[in-house]
């Protein structure tokens, strides 16, 4: 299954709370980072896992670990900063790729600014954070890049998806997973989320 809408009570709770107006900057960046935490359990519960020996306190065990070369947490600039924290809490050794792409507000088209992408992507499992996947666009773009640069293995957390974005994601990358804490009813005529966060880059930056 390509998508994945994640119905843990905390999410559900966490995400209720995010969706009031009158929210704190503070508080909306602290409850971003909390989801895009759970959203990471719940998207890495299939890594695959290799043994080793590990000297205990009583003797040799085996023990396990991660196997492979990881994880790339590849941020969407800039509402992608706020989910960031809560990956890391979780595989604080992940390296780091930043694409910039901000939706132009008429066309609605992803405009790329920025792309600095870790060094062995391709050995590594990608988990673009983005708290909007709304018209798709920024979110297809990402992924082309990452592609372009060699990456097999992707995988999307996202706050909250329009159905329309879902499809158009799942059109064009049939192979990337999507976890998301809720899907949502619709786009406005401004390719807004109903009913959405309202604009997530600037609840998270205070520049509303
Ligand atoms: O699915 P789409 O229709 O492409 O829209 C979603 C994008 O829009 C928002 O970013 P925005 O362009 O507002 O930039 P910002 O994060 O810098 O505020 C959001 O964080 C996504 O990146
Ligand atoms: O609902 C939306 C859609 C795009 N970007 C946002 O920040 N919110
Ligand atoms: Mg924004």
């Amino acid at each position: 299954m390509s998508v994945n809408e994640i119905t843990h009570p905390l999410i559900r709770h966490k995400l209720s709370i995010m969706r009031s107006a009158d929210l704190s900057t503070r508080s909306f960046r602290q409850l971003a980072a909390e989801v895009g935490a759970l959203l990471t359990y719940e998207a890495t519960k299939d890594m695959e896992l290799e043994s080793y020996e590990l000297e205990g306190w009583c003797g040799p065990i085996q023990a396990e670990r991660i196997k492979g070369k990881k994880v790339t947490v590849v941020p969407i600039l800039r509402a992608g900063i706020g989910m960031m924290d809560g990956v890391l809490q979780l595989i604080p050794s992940a390296r780091i790729s930043v694409v910039g792409l901000y939706r132009n507000e008429e066309t609605l088209e992803p405009v790329p600014y920025f792309e600095k992408l870790c060094k062995d992507i391709d050995q590594r499992l990608a988990l673009i954070v983005d708290p909007m996947l709304a018209t798709g666009g920024s979110m297809i773009a990402t992924i082309d890049m990452l592609k372009k640069a060699g990456c097999k293995h992707i995988k999307t957390l996202v706050l909250v998806a329009a159905p329309e974005g879902i499809a158009k994601v799942v059109e064009a990358h049939p192979d990337v997973e999507i976890f998301t804490a809720a899907i949502d009813d619709c786009l406005n005529e401004q390719g807004y989320i109903l009913p959405g966060l309202g604009d997530a880059g600037d609840k998270i930056f205070g520049t509303r």
